[in-house]
């Protein structure tokens, strides 16, 4: 992807108006990109991050004002948009400005006054303004917001939510906030990954010879995590026995190692998650009350990300970025169908699911666009048309239709918006297919 956050994009069908604002852009040595239709600056925004939009509203194929809500409507990251207007205009632009519009100038306007807005615009956008950003939906706002004052304030949080929402990609966010550009240890344990046997050394480290196989000393992960942030995943999975000593060691913050006498003091911000409902274990027997107190001080609850439409399409956008970052080609572009696939898609495995999806649909994809097929697990085409038999071309056709259609709702449990979404195809469509091959819902 190329490097545009401190390039600027001009929309403008105008040649006159358009050379000369590309003129002086160049001579204040801004970089720049001039689109001449709505069509051409849609494409060139949805593969970029431009420091700032220069956009007529009134263009030839579309207008100026229209292209920008619509961008908005879609959860595009959006840089901040001056309009050039003509007199007989204002109101729209008001209402544009109304609408989130940075700015709007009023023809003929003051070259040295947009330049003046521009080159503040354009050093903002050197800033990065997007890195540890965690979403756009209003829930990930909240927690966005919630950070800074926890990051100093809070010694234990405790983050819920389920597998794959990014738990520890807030986690780690926490840690970076509260470590203010020092640098200090994030050290990240996953409680269901260590059998109960290692536990113990795991956490709390061993002396020289505290069991056969300990040749030499090792500190535990509160010992590492010292000055810095110990991340337990999954507490939920720690064996009661374990747990007693964690509480101990939360409380007093000082460890002993296995094998050793001396009590070693230990400072760290604790933060823990779980995908279980640690309240219900307790009330199950499975987890100790008295831990539970102590860790859910603060709990940050990550909802799932059906629960966060417009976080859908503004990640799949950071991964199709990254994913080009990664590998030096184009960004591919979501097309409305497939934004609309994305969008109903219920993401059981949450933002996971869905990294790996645009993952898999960027190197499947042919051209510069995200093919549909690529993004979801659809039965290869041998599989489905298995113990198909059919009288002739038609009937085979007919059969083939038939199952696949039927294959789709079922992975949509029935639901037909999703289903139509992930075939492409419109509902009105859908029902009219459904009642020619008699299939049902469900
Ligand atoms: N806000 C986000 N921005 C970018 N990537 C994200 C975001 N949230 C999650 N991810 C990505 O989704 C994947 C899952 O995130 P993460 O491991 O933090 O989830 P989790 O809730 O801790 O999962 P688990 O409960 O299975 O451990 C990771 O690859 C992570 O990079």
């Amino acid at each position: 992807m190329r490097a545009t956050r401190s390039r600027l994009c001009l929309i403008e069908d105008d040649e006159i108006m358009g050379e000369s604002l590309c003129e002086r852009f160049e001579l204040e040595g801004f970089a720049h990109d001039w689109h001449r239709s709505c069509a051409e600056a849609e494409i060139a925004l949805e593969r970029h991050h431009y420091a700032a939009v220069v956009s007529d509203i009134r263009l030839p194929d579309r207008d100026g004002g229209d292209l920008f809500l619509a961008l908005k409507q879609r959860g595009l990251s959006m840089p901040p948009w001056i309009f050039i207007t003509g007199h007989g205009a204002v109101d729209r632009a008001v209402a544009l400005l109304k609408a989130g519009a940075a700015d709007y100038v009023t023809k003929p306007f003051d070259l040295d006054a947009l330049v003046g807005r521009l080159t503040v615009m354009l050093s903002q956008g050197d800033e990065g303004e997007e890195e540890g950003r965690l979403g756009v939906s209003p829930a990930m706002e909240h927690v966005q917001n919630l950070l800074p004052r926890l990051a100093s304030q809070a010694s234990t949080v405790l983050i819920s939510g389920e597998s794959g929402v990014g738990k520890e990609v807030v986690a780690r966010e926490l840690h970076r906030i509260a470590s203010a550009g020092r640098k200090s240890p994030f050290i990240a344990v996953n409680c269901g990954a260590i059998s109960e046997g290692l536990m113990e050394a795991e956490l709390f480290g061993h002396e020289r010879g505290a069991y056969t196989g300990a040749v030499k000393e090792r500190p535990g992960v509160f010992e590492q995590a010292h000055g810095g942030t110990l991340f337990l995943d999954e507490i939920g999975d720690m064996p009661l026995p374990m747990q007693v000593k964690l509480l101990r060691a939360i409380q007093e913050r000082k460890v002993t190692r296995v094998g050793g006498e001396r009590t070693i003091g230990v400072d760290f911000r604790l933060i823990c998650a779980t995908h279980r409902d640690l309240r219900e274990m307790v009330e199950e027997g499975a987890f100790r009350e008295d831990l539970f107190y102590r860790i859910n001080v603060i709990n940050l609850r990550l909802p799932p990300l059906r629960e966060r439409g417009e976080d859908v399409l503004w990640l799949a956008r950071r991964f199709l970025a990254a994913h080009a970052r990664a590998h030096p080609e184009e960004p591919k572009r979501l097309t409305p169908t497939v934004e609309q696939a994305l969008l109903m898609h219920s993401w059981p495995g949450n933002v996971r699911e869905l990294k790996n999806a645009i993952e898999r649909a960027c190197i499947l994809s042919v051209g510069d666009e995200l093919q549909l097929e690529t993004l979801f697990d659809v039965p290869p085409p041998g599989e489905l048309l298995e113990g198909i038999t059919a009288a002739g071309l038609a009937d085979y056709l007919r059969a083939c239709e038939r199952e696949y259609i039927k294959q789709a709702l079922e992975a949509n449990e029935g639901q037909i918006a999703r289903t139509a979404a992930r075939l492409g195809i419109s509902r009105k469509n859908l029902w009219e297919r459904m009642k020619r091959l008699d299939l049902s819902q469900g």
